[in-house]
């Protein structure tokens, strides 16, 4: 396998477009394990987070995808800087805002805000909607506190509630009209990026559509650049232009929507695809195949040696359990890192990685060999990428 070096340009009004409103880089969440007993010890960490990196646009929604457990909700409360990362910038509008201290992010308060999973559980349940609403207005005095009524009700008004309503209480409204008054809340303070964990997962498929299409019309009023939290594709698939699915703790594939749903290279995402209602399939009489993946999802506090899914890939070989695949850019706009990255059905027989790190198919490395410095692993795209044709590895235009 010759790695060629030709690199192409992208030449794309994207690629020359502004700057992210956010950008994360290298962002690494640990929580210490404490040993039982008097004196508690650290013993061990809970790799939350691990070297996560990606952009979200002004307007934009990246969409961040996975099972239970992978680390999705933390990536969330370290950007609203509800945590405090252990190590990785947060870069917003351009300022690395993750060690600030509280009194340096009050005012970025009012920027970052965040919708829960569960409308009921994210209210108090005492508070009037009217008091729930109209709270960060007086904290941040935002507005006299003689026009606070007026706004909590202009608020209640976008969201599609009846503004007349502001005296009624949480539990005095359904599901769906809670997770409005969720929204409405994360608006007042009229955020730049909206950090949306799982929003619609806890209400009924009927109520879903309507909450998405309003968090998409906010969004195109306000230009928000939304991060959405999901644990299945399905829901993000009509929201977000660019989606990124994460496995224990990192990013394993990123790219644009259609790259991620027609062509997807990782094994795993391939897996949680399958797992996704196809309609296009199903209205030729067709039905995708299940991928059923083996075994749970081992522990963050330690984790599998070189590629964290190997254990429950399809595809693992030697090289997976030595190496881990770092995120290569393999198009315009798609990352992904799989020794074995290709199409369903596609997957090379030698590890497509091994020219660039320098090693050979087991993972062992090559004295002789020139390990490409440059993988692309930054937190937004290049304008050179890697393309597989016939399974070689080479630098190149593929879309
Ligand atoms: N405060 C904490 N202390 C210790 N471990 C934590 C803490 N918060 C989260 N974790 C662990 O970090 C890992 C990632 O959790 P996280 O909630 O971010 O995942 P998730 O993908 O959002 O899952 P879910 O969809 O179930 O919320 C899990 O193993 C979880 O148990």
């Amino acid at each position: 396998m010759t790695p060629a070096t030709d690199a192409v340009q992208a030449d794309t009004p994207e690629a020359a477009s502004s700057a992210p409103l956010l950008e994360v880089r290298d962002l690494q969440m640990y929580f210490p394990v404490k040993s039982s007993g008097l004196i508690r010890r650290t013993v061990g960490h809970v790799q939350a987070v691990d070297g996560v990196s990606f952009q979200v646009r002004a307007g934009d929604s990246l969409g961040l995808v996975g099972e239970s457990g992978c680390g999705k909700s933390t990536t969330g409360r370290l950007i609203t800087r509800l945590e405090k990362p252990t190590a990785g910038q947060i870069n917003f509008e351009g300022r690395d805002i993750a060690n600030l201290g509280a009194r340096q992010l009050k005012p970025l308060r009012r920027e970052i805000q965040m919708i829960f999973q569960d409308p009921y559980g994210s209210l108090n349940p005492r508070h009037t909607v009217g008091t729930i609403v109209g709270t960060p207005l007086a904290i941040h005095d935002v507005v006299p506190k003689k026009q606070i009524l007026a706004r909590v009700q202009e608020l209640l008004e976008i969201v599609g509630l009846n503004p007349e309503h502001y005296n009624r209480y949480p539990h005095e409204f359904s599901g769906g009209q809670r997770q409005r008054i969720g929204i409405a809340r994360a608006l007042t303070l009229q955020p730049k990026l909206l950090v949306a964990d799982e929003p619609v997962s806890a209400l009924d498929v009927s109520i879903q559509a309507q909450v998405i299409n309003l968090l998409q019309d906010i969004q195109r009023e306000f230009n928000i650049g939304y991060l959405f939290v999901a644990h299945d594709l399905a829901v993000v698939r009509h929201f977000c232009p660019e989606i990124a699915v994460m496995y224990l703790g990192k990013i394993v594939e990123i790219g644009e929507r259609d790259r991620i749903y027609n062509h997807a290279n990782h094994p795993y995402t391939q897996a949680l695809l399958s797992a996704v209602p196809d309609v296009k399939q199903a209205a030729i009489g067709g039905r995708r195949e299940r991928i059923q993946l083996t075994g749970d999802v081992p522990s963050p506090i330690n984790p599998p040696s070189g590629c964290r899914f190997r254990t429950r890939c399809p595809l693992a070989q030697d090289i997976c359990a030595a190496v881990e695949p770092p995120l290569i850019q393999i198009g315009r706009k798609h990352k992904v890192a799989c020794h074995f990255a290709g199409e369903l059905g596609q997957h090379p027989a030698e590890p497509v990685t091994a020219p660039l790190l320098g090693v050979d198919r087991h993972g062992e490395r090559l004295s002789d060999a020139s390990p490409d410095a440059d993988l692309g692993s930054g937190s937004g795209y290049g304008d050179t990428w890697y393309d597989f044709p016939g399974r070689r590895m080479v630098r190149g235009d593929g879309a």
